[in-house]
């Protein structure tokens, strides 16, 4: 089973699955992330500090998603393990949706057409939806070029709409509750899920 964890920046995610880790240790769950589960991350990584053009950086997060399936994803689902995704797929969808637009047209759609080759599709993920003041006041300190309140606002809109067209994969969670109860409703909902 492979369940992804997916929201704006400062919204919880990497909190909610180290709780994960610690509240599901009985199923042994993989725990992995995007950008940055292989040697590609760190290109990925060089591009977001250099303000790399959007193109360039797209394809490097492509090429860490394609890393990222066949080292990791792939061999771990092959082998019956349960999958927890720190971002994933859609983080491309809902952010370089935003980051392409108006360099040609319906980039969304271009980045489904190109993954749809060599991509597996989560079985469930949950989005972590903060309004984005919040966000911004818990990432404080360091900022990537994305953590800009703007760019998250239509973030958050590409992931809503996504969340909204595929009601049977998403799961909304509310990240304004305390880390511990965002924690207990996901771990809940993946025992759920996984007992059925
Ligand atoms: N439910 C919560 N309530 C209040 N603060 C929280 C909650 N969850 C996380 N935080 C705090 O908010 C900040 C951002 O959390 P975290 O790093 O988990 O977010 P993230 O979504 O992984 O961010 P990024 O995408 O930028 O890596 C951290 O300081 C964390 O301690
Ligand atoms: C996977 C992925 C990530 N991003 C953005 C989102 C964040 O601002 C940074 C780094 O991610 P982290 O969770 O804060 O470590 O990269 C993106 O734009 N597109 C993607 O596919």
């Amino acid at each position: 089973m492979l369940i992804t964890i997916e929201g704006i920046d400062g919204s919880g995610k990497s909190t909610l699955v180290a709780g994960l880790e610690r509240a599901l240790a009985d199923l042994s769950p993989l725990i992995t992330r995007e950008p940055g589960a292989t040697w590609v991350g760190e290109a990925v990584r060089r591009s977001i500090a250099e303000n790399t053009d959007p193109i360039t950086e797209c394809l490097l997060f492509v090429a860490d998603h394609a890393a990222h399936l066949a080292h990791v994803v792939r061999p771990a689902l092959e082998a019956g393990r349960i999958v927890i995704s720190d971002r994933y797929s859609d983080s491309r969808y809902a952010y370089q949706g935003v980051t392409l637009d108006g360099l040609f047209p319906d980039p969304v759609g271009w980045l489904r057409r190109i993954h749809e080759p060599f991509t597996i599709s989560p079985d469930l993920t949950f989005l972590c939806v903060l309004p984005v003041d919040e966000a911004e006041t818990r990432l404080k300190t360091h900022r990537e070029h994305f953590e800009n309140g703007c760019v998250l606002e239509q973030v958050q809109r590409n992931y809503l709409s996504f969340a909204e067209a595929e009601p049977g994969r998403f799961v909304l969670v509310d990240a304004m509750l305390p880390a511990p109860d965002v924690c207990g409703f996901v771990a809940d909902e993946i025992r759920r899920r996984v007992c059925d």
